[in-house]
């Protein structure tokens, strides 16, 4: 098995823990374990240098976030500069937007229709499977009429292949006429296209076990006579250090608009990836996830970042990163809580911190080995459109109401409604659970305060304030047990165990899931304690819970 890199790089800065920022020597060690890690995700040698050599230059002095080790933190550097350099011009969906269909935007559709699409690489790589998963979703998510033509006339049976899986989507297939050149096959096709009245034409044509001369001199011909909106490699995730010669020539001679990488659902570390979006300079624009129709998703630079430097890695990086922001931002607010503070404007920040725990759980979906915590993250029920209406509300106020919500009366309460797209009783919920978030807060403060709470959190955590590997995979039920064992600091036990729901965690820090009989704890609101099913107060969470868990009333 490969190394992770945080495994590597441990020994390398342990040493370096308690320094203020990186230094050229700290950088440079830490840089050769990287190197490794990238070539052994089979990332290509010249893609490796480049890389090394722009990401040192953006580590050196780099401060080291307080409560993230020295490793860590050039982890989530390497990590951030993988993802945007695999990620480029198409980049990834904006906050809160992890399901919209971004298909319009990846592929470029805007030209007169027909719209050809011309799929090349070499054979076995899935150009046929990958030609009707993108016909079957301009069908679907864009209700595109799509006619597709099989151009591979080295084998008779890709032709069938494609008309069978033609079959399958619902798509049409252009009539086999044998005996016909890919040339004459495409120009019918883009004929059959207009006459036909279709929004799209793709062709998928043959592939070679190796690049031939005969084959690019063929496909580059299509090329021509078609003009297609996007020529797309299709290349298999588990390519290796061939990524580097089958892009360029590609690129090259025919030239390319996009890739599509395929079998990632497959154990390839996806090095080929960086390889060839670095070579090509044209985005990596989806991914094959399996055989089955559907199985095609936009491309995560996220989770190839996160194979790229092994799995789990980046999981806990981001995690801890987060969690890092999350308590610096507990903290403040604590520091206005001992003041006797709660205003709207903290509520605000709550809000968004609850949304970067959405993207969270995006990010955990897609990494193996964290399907407990995912499970528990999606029990959650983070529900996004209530979570924006909310911060609507708060945002159509002005600062002084913001700081004063005691003089938020009749008129004002319509004005806010209407500036944010909502009505009175919204604006009054979200009023009442901020004065409720508020006599929690109280309670809150009779325990110690939520700074002393994140500074045992904190020690909980690992003393980084982030979370201990394996935490990750704690169920709720093992939790309480622990909370019965004593073996969590007593707020946090109090929380889990009582059935009072005193509320224990700070802002932002929700525990994935309370005990049974517990109490909600005091999540943010929009997440709901999943594990909780007991009758305790509930937080405030309860109109923000989409699905509320068995057993529990309301
Ligand atoms: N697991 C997995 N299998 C895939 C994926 N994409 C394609 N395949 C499988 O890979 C095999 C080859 O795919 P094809 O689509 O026939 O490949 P091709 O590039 O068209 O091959 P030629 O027509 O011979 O050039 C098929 O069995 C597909 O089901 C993917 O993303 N994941």
């Amino acid at each position: 098995m490969f190394e992770g890199l945080s495994g590597r790089l441990g020994d390398v800065l342990e040493k370096l823990r308690g320094k203020g920022s990186l230094s050229q020597d700290d950088v440079n060690e830490a840089m050769r374990e990287v190197r490794v890690a990238l070539l052994e995700a089979d990332v290509a040698l010249p893609v490796v240098k480049d890389f090394i050599a722009k990401v040192k230059t953006r580590a050196v002095g780099q401060e080291v976030i307080q409560s993230v080790t020295p490793g860590q933190m050039v982890i989530k550097i390497v990590h951030d500069a993988l993802v945007e350099m695999l990620a480029g011009q198409v980049g990834t969906p904006d906050e809160g937007e992890a399901d919209r269909d971004r298909t319009a935007e990846i592929l470029n559709l805007n030209v007169t229709p027909p719209v050809p699409i011309l799929m090349v690489g070499l054979q076995g790589s899935g150009k046929t499977t990958t030609s009707a998963k993108i016909a079957l979703r301009l069908k679907t998510t864009q209700r595109k009429k799509v006619l597709m033509a099989s151009l591979d006339v080295q084998r008779p049976a890709a032709q069938h292949q494609l008309a069978v899986l033609g079959e399958q989507t619902g798509v049409d297939t252009l009539p086999i006429i044998m005996g016909q050149k890919p040339v004459q096959i495409a120009k019918r096709a883009m004929d059959e296209g207009r006459k036909g009245g279709y929004d799209v034409v793709i062709l998928d044509t043959a592939g070679r076990l190796a690049i031939d001369e005969e084959l690019m001199v063929e496909v580059a011909e299509v090329r021509k006579v078609t003009n297609p909106a996007e020529t797309l490699l299709v290349t298999d995730a588990m390519i290796g250090q061939d990524a580097v010669t089958v892009a360029t020539e590609f690129n090259d001679r025919v030239g390319i608009t996009g890739i599509v990488l395929t079998r990632v659902d497959g154990d390839a570390r996806g090095g080929a990836a960086l390889s060839m979006r670095a070579i090509t300079g044209r985005p990596i624009k989806l991914m094959g996830v399996g055989e089955k129709m559907d199985a095609l998703e936009d491309f995560q630079a996220e989770r190839i970042a996160g194979r790229i430097l092994g799995m789990g890695d980046v999981v806990s990086l981001v995690e801890k990163a987060a969690r890092t922001i999350e308590m610096d931002e507990a903290e403040k607010i604590a520091r206005r809580m001992e003041k006797g503070k709660f205003d709207l404007e903290d509520m605000l920040s709550q809000l968004k911190q609850v949304r970067r725990m959405g993207d969270i759980k995006g990010l955990l979906g897609l990494m193996p080995g964290v399907a407990k915590m995912k499970k528990q993250i999606e029990a959650a029920n983070i529900d996004d459109s209530l979570i924006k209406r909310q911060e609507a509300i708060i945002l159509s106020m002005t600062p002084r109401e913001r700081r004063h919500p005691e003089i938020i009366k009749a008129s004002r309460k319509k004005r806010i409604a209407a500036g944010s797209g909502t009505a009175v009783p919204e604006v009054n919920k979200l009023l009442k659970q901020h004065q409720q978030m508020g006599q929690m807060m109280k309670q809150m403060k009779k325990m110690g305060g939520m700074k002393g709470m994140a500074e045992r959190m904190g020690g909980l955590f690992g003393g980084g304030g982030g979370m201990p590997d394996g935490l990750g995979d704690m169920d709720p039920k093992m939790l309480a047990e622990m909370a019965k064992k004593g073996e969590l600091p007593p707020e946090l036990s109090k929380g889990l165990s009582k059935g009072s729901g005193d509320g224990a965690l700070p802002p932002g820090l929700g525990a994935p899931g309370g005990a049974p009989g517990g109490g909600s704890p005091a999540l943010p609101p929009g997440l709901g304690a999943p594990g909780g099913g007991g009758p305790g107060r509930s937080g405030l969470p309860a109109n923000l819970m989409t699905q509320r868990p068995k057993g529990r009333k309301r």
